[in-house]
């Protein structure tokens, strides 16, 4: 008989990072800011002796017997690399060219048994789904994780539950939300290989922060910003990219170094700016010098290697329209940002909207500085979403005397 687990429902947002990519991964600055698109998991106890995870958007249903599972740990171990590599085998994964589905496994597995690993394994089923692109430079790989690392040490016990009766979401404590961030950076650690911690740090706290060798200082006070963001479809995957930036690194020392540097100096610079637009009033002159360092910092991501065509074009079609565009995240393809100055007509911005679509990417305005990790009533959770999480195991909503039970 497997303990039981307590059920929850969880998400968190995706990010867009405005400037500092990749040099953050080396310790230079990064500014990001949180989406109001988001991941949700629901978690549920289940009495069947299996551990199942239902991953729609990647096409992923998988199930494992805890007696199978059980096999891998060693009695009062605690998660390491030495289990990592058990469950590489275990999974058959010999090569080391982890795909998309089998990075979101692996994932999944490492911080349940690691959580659980000391205990009994306990008998349940996850199943995810995103709003974001899977893939495309918004996060997805860190929203995925701290949904993961918030359910599960929510049902191990390691942190409470926050939501009550009454409340609709409600989020977690400040010493609770460096644990699930902590556990969160390790699934970063998986799919990205070598993160720099921005992403599960904007996922678990969402607003916009400055970022520096894992030191984090949210800004309270920053400008409405509005951006388009637009999705080139062209895959690409983080661990791949980050990679290429370090092996472009260690090739070209005195030529790279300096590149970081000016980056860390765009993102400082662009810090400084936003922060001067909450102290007086908002001037062309303010917009003028972001759309500047937009242009830089995008030229300085094709120095690195990590630009792509797609893009070029998204830069050259809204730079037609008078507006300015760099890509976000891991760049090689996936998403770009474009910055939407107060001023911007609706009909620029929609023919804008338009030209992107005609290239066959998506499009999409999005305001920023969705919340961080937070735990759900069902009803704070849209229908549709519901209704994907339901097909894969959520029993309907129903209103009982008692109150609302998942
Ligand atoms: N909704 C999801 N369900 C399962 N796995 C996901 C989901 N979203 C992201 N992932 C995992 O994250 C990986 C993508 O991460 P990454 O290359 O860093 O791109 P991103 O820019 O979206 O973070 C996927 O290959 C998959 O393993
Ligand atoms: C390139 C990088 O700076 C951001 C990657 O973001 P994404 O996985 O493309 O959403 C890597 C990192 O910070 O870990
Ligand atoms: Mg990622």
């Amino acid at each position: 008989m497997s303990p039981s687990v307590r059920d929850c429902l969880v998400s968190a947002p995706g990010k867009a990072i405005l400037h500092g990519e990749h040099a953050v991964v080396h310790g230079k600055v990064a500014l990001a800011v949180s989406l109001n698109r988001r991941t949700y998991l629901h978690l549920k106890a289940t009495s069947d002796g299996t551990v199942c995870i239902n991953l729609p958007n990647i096409d992923t249903f998988l199930c494992w017997n805890l007696s199978e599972l059980k096999q891998l740990l060693e009695a009062g171990q605690r998660l390491d690399f030495d289990l990592l590599k058990r469950l590489r085998d275990f999974m058959g994964l010999t090569n080391g060219n982890l795909d998309t589905s089998n990075m979101a496994t692996l994932t999944f597995l490492y911080i349940y048994m690691s959580l659980f690993g000391s205990g009994e394994l306990p008998s349940l089923k996850v199943s995810v789904w995103s709003e974001l692109p899977t893939g495309a430079g918004l996060g997805s790989s860190a929203a995925y994780s701290v949904c993961l690392a918030a359910a599960l040490l929510c049902a191990s016990g390691a942190i409470p539950a926050p939501l009550k009766e009454w409340d609709h979401t409600c989020r977690w404590h400040q010493e609770d939300l460096e644990l699930i961030n902590s556990w969160a950076f390790q699934g970063e650690m998986i799919i990205h290989g070598n993160p720099s911690g921005v992403d599960n740090t904007v996922g678990t706290w969402g607003g916009m922060l400055r970022f520096l060798a894992g030191k984090i200082i949210p800004l309270s006070r920053v400008p409405l910003i509005r951006i388009l963001l637009t999705n080139t479809k062209v895959p690409r995957s983080t661990k791949v990219l980050v990679a290429r930036v370090k092996d472009r690194i260690n090739k070209f020392p005195p030529i790279m170094i300096p590149v970081l540097d000016t980056v860390d100096a765009v993102s400082s610079t662009c810090e400084k700016v936003l922060t001067e637009m909450t102290r007086e009033p908002i001037t062309g002159e303010h917009y003028n010098t972001l759309e500047e360092l937009i242009d830089i910092n995008q030229h300085l991501l094709n120095v690195m290697g990590v630009g792509h065509p797609a893009l070029d074009m998204v830069c050259r079609v809204t730079l037609a329209k008078g507006l300015h565009s760099k890509l976000t995240g891991a760049g090689g393809g996936g998403c770009g940002i474009t910055l939407l100055r107060p001023e911007t007509d609706s009909a620029i911005i929609q023919s804008t909207m338009q030209d992107l679509k005609d290239c066959g990417f998506d499009c999409w305005e999005t305001s920023i500085g969705g919340p961080g990790v937070q735990q759900h009533s069902p009803f704070s959770i849209k229908e549709e979403i519901l209704e994907i999480l339901n097909r894969y195991g959520v029993p309907r909503v129903t209103e009982q005397e008692d109150g609302l039970t998942l």
